[in-house]
């Protein structure tokens, strides 16, 4: 039965579990599960009282009722631009699709810069001080500010930068210079189970990152398994079977107020089992002020650890843009807590403040791994710092 392994198998903690077993055996029925998860169609759940209690361990029960966007095919997605590619060769659909996300952004910034410029004849203290405040107010934080006007002095000090009409194309050259180094995409590899761990604050966008990157990479042809490691908020579990049932990618959940750890060990066991590329694990939210629930990442970590020295293989901090330098701040204490390899930035669409891209990627040496931009699959874009500079700077009409 589909719903029982994880019930008679609560008993022992994950860490007990490792103990017993460098390499643990996997059950029979975890094989059984796995068979029963990955078929087309999910079982109807069963309503008397007692399967009730059984469902609150669960792979690919009824979905959520939220609606979750329809799936795209592999290729019309955005894909990862690898080196130096002008992002102008990218379908101007998608192009047009992020220009779009960042218009709050682009009013900000650039028409900002191009409101200071208006009129003036030469490039003069006056106006290099209204831009360092402009760069400030769009959120790109001081360090990033303070590259961008020694980029920039140093040219209007060399003669090289007059003409305050060209001082678009000095800050955007600044800006991609601090963008580029953060550019570094990942996916998962064929012959191994690795462990991709979605962190960051409540409504950050974490349960919605996590299934449109299972979207994605099912997409393009990876076997995934879902952990629904975020046992604190009930609509999160239903929410992301919701996603499972979409993506038809199985989701390992335990009912609310599980061990998280718990839930994310067993997931990670049967997943190895099956040879599955990949599990992502979706986390609860949580302050990075609240150590408590900094050291349940870190017990997570630490579980995972024991089947797998090398598990997990990712941690992703999730960031609302909206939330400006607190993001910074977030992003700081999530990396010295528990050490992040990457960062999406989700609801670019919804703010002024995508300036704070720039203000991570200069204050952290953490790949920004994708940028979201709307409810859709297709807006979790592969972080492109071209592309994103060239929307950042688009002519609002075209
Ligand atoms: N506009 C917009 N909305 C987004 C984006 N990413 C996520 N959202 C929305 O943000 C809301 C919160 O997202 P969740 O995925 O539930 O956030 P979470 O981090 O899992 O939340 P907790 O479980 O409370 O910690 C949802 O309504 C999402 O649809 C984005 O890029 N743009």
């Amino acid at each position: 039965m589909v719903f029982n392994w994880f019930k008679r198998n609560k008993s022992p903690s994950p860490e007990e579990q490792s103990k017993a077993s460098e390499s643990p055996v996997i059950p029979q029925e975890v094989e059984e599960v796995f068979e029963n998860a990955v078929c087309e169609e999910a079982e109807p759940a069963d309503q008397s009282p007692e399967a009730s209690d059984d469902l609150s361990s669960s792979l690919l029960p009824e979905p959520a009722a939220e609606a979750i966007p329809d799936v795209p095919a592999a290729d019309t997605l955005p894909q990862p631009v690898k080196g130096s590619v002008p992002s102008t060769n990218a379908p101007k659909s998608m192009f047009a699709r992020l220009r779009e996300g960042l218009s709050r952004s682009r009013e900000q910034f650039t028409e900002g810069v191009g409101r200071l410029v208006l009129g003036k004849k030469v490039i003069d203290d006056e106006l290099l001080e209204d831009l360092e405040a402009l760069l400030l107010q769009a959120d790109l934080g001081s360090a990033a500010t303070r590259e961008i006007m020694s980029a920039v002095t140093e040219k209007v000090r060399r003669k090289e930068l007059t003409d305050p009409a060209v001082l678009k194309k000095a800050l955007r050259s600044a800006l991609l210079d601090i963008l580029q180094p953060r550019a570094e995409t990942w996916a998962p590899e064929k012959g191994r189970t690795q462990v991709l761990m979605m962190v960051g604050i409540n409504g950050a966008g974490k349960t919605t990152t996590t299934g449109k990157l299972a979207a994605r990479w099912k997409a393009e042809g990876f076997s995934l398994v879902l952990a629904a490691g975020d046992t604190f908020r009930a609509a999160a579990v239903e929410q992301l079977q919701g996603w499972g049932q979409r993506v038809q990618v199985p989701v390992v959940a335990q009912g609310t107020g599980a061990d998280s750890a718990s839930v994310i060990f067993d997931a990670f066991t049967a997943a190895r089992a099956r040879d599955t590329d990949l599990l992502i694990a979706d986390t609860a939210g949580r302050l990075h002020t609240q150590n408590h629930l900094m050291e349940e990442l870190k017990k997570v970590k630490r579980v995972l650890g024991k089947q797998d020295p090398d598990a997990p293989h990712q941690v992703w901090l999730v960031l609302d843009a909206g939330t400006g330098q607190n993001a910074l701040n977030q992003a700081q204490q999530f990396h010295e807590a528990i050490g992040l390899t990457g960062i999406c930035i989700t609801k670019l669409d919804g703010t002024a403040k995508g300036g704070v891209v720039a203000a991570i990627a200069k204050a952290l040496p953490i790949p920004i791994r994708y940028i979201g931009m709307g409810e859709q699959v297709a807006d979790l874009r592969p972080f492109d710092p071209e592309s994103f500079v060239d929307a950042l700077f688009a002519e609002s009409k075209s």
